[in-house]
């Protein structure tokens, strides 16, 4: 399949990364973490979350941007529905605070029921709307920028990608079917196409533990998104199982990885976190 020609020219994309690096709320950002994946619903929104949560945790500070302007999930997951922005300063619109270590910025949060009505957003706007949430918010201070963006490789993600903070990296997450992998590596070589370093995969959905007995049973044949890192040369990030816990700790808006620390996912993400807290070891502490 052909690689997927990016909307900009090269001067269009020059001149708009020059003036993403003097963008004042970007220059205090160390790491960015792009959640991509290929198709829908294979976990991506789960995953930034519970990764967001997982690094906060850890005594960084995080900041989680959902970017996703047809299907917002992150108020949902953090149970921040109803939340508005909390103000304006010079460097751009202020986060919710969500707690000492993590703060939170969603497109539902600035256009309300607009979100859903997908239909309005035309090209230029979009374009405009896309640059003013990742350009003009206010985190301050952050060791990582957790963005989910809206799945697939279409105009959106591709617009997202291209106006990614400096340093930015893409952990693309999928899922053990054949299909799903597939789509990994259609995600491969999107990030190729827009320059975006790949800084893992995560294979979601991997396995069940049974809540009774704790053993655990493959559904789907697992294993795939190691093998796809490993022919692909990217580092495997982990594998998180099927729990039934993570889907009514979404409902109920709680981070699983809190909620349940000791399970097999959560343990999962805590390894997966590993690699990612090597890129911003702990502050001094000021006293
Ligand atoms: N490891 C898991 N175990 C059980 N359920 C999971 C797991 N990961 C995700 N889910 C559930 O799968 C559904 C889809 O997850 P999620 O919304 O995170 O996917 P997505 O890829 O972000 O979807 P979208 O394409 O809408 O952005 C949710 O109901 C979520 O709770």
């Amino acid at each position: 399949m052909a690689e997927k020609k990016p909307p900009l020219s090269k001067e269009e994309l020059q001149e708009l990364r020059e003036e993403l690096m003097l963008a004042d709320s970007l220059t205090r950002i160390e790491n960015t973490l792009m959640i991509l994946s290929g198709k829908g619903g294979v976990g991506k929104s789960t995953v930034a979350v519970n990764l967001a949560a997982a690094l906060a945790a850890s005594d960084r500070q995080v900041g989680l941007l959902d970017i996703d302007i047809h299907g917002p999930s992150i108020p949902t997951l953090l149970k921040l529905e109803g939340a508005s922005v909390q103000g304006q300063s010079q460097r751009g619109m202020s986060p919710i605070q969500y707690n000492n270590n993590l703060k939170v910025m969603s497109v539902e949060f600035v256009l309300k029921d607009q979100a859903h009505e997908a239909v309005i957003w035309r090209g230029p706007m979009k374009h405009r709307l896309i640059k003013q949430f990742i350009a003009e918010v206010d985190w301050g201070n952050l060791d990582f920028l957790i963005v989910d963006a809206p799945p697939g490789t279409g105009d959106e993600p591709l617009s997202i990608c291209q106006m990614a903070p400096p340093r930015s990296r893409a952990i693309i997450v999928t899922t053990p079917q054949k299909l799903a992998l597939q789509d990994v590596k259609k995600s491969i070589r999107f990030c190729r196409a827009v320059e975006m370093p790949i800084f893992g995969i995560v294979e979601n959905m991997s396995g069940f533990v049974c809540s009774n007995c704790g053993t655990e049973h493959e559904l789907f044949k697992s294993g795939g998104g190691e093998r796809l890192a490993r022919e692909t040369g990217f580092k495997f990030l982990g594998r998180i199982p099927l729990d039934p816990r993570l889907v009514t700790a979404s409902d109920e808006g709680k981070p699983f990885v809190l909620e349940y620390p000791t399970s097999a996912a959560a343990k999962a993400f805590d390894r997966m976190i590993e690699p990612i807290l090597a890129l911003s070891p702990p502050r001094m502490k000021k006293h």
